[in-house]
């Protein structure tokens, strides 16, 4: 079971790079904006396949080759390392 995410200052990096914090909620948001449908299809691929391996699941959308991405852990209804884990490894996917 995932623990609430004491160490906030683990999300300034991410903060400082496209990241926002979500209103009203405990949650991370990003907007990820690649060249074309196939890339930013291929990126939700990959991640898909870590977000399995990290066991813990984005809730994201996409639209042509725009991905809106939501973090946060349900299990503790808040954020939790695993959502640090996941925001950090999305963003070397992306590039
Ligand atoms: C049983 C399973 O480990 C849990 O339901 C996992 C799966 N993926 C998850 N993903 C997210 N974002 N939050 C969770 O709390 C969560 N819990």
């Amino acid at each position: 079971m995932a623990e609430k995410l004491t160490d906030r200052a683990a999300l300034e990096p991410l903060l400082a790079n496209g990241w926002h914090s979500v209103e009203g909620r405990d949650a991370i948001g990003k907007r990820f904006v690649f060249r074309n449908f196939v890339e930013a299809f291929g990126f939700m691929t990959r991640a898909a396949l870590w977000a399995e391996k990290l066991d813990h699941h984005p809730e994201w959308s996409n639209v042509y080759k725009t991905v809106d991405v939501v973090l946060t852990t349900h299990d503790c209804d808040g954020l939790s390392e695993l959502d640090v884990k996941l925001a950090r490894k999305m963003d070397q996917l992306a590039g």
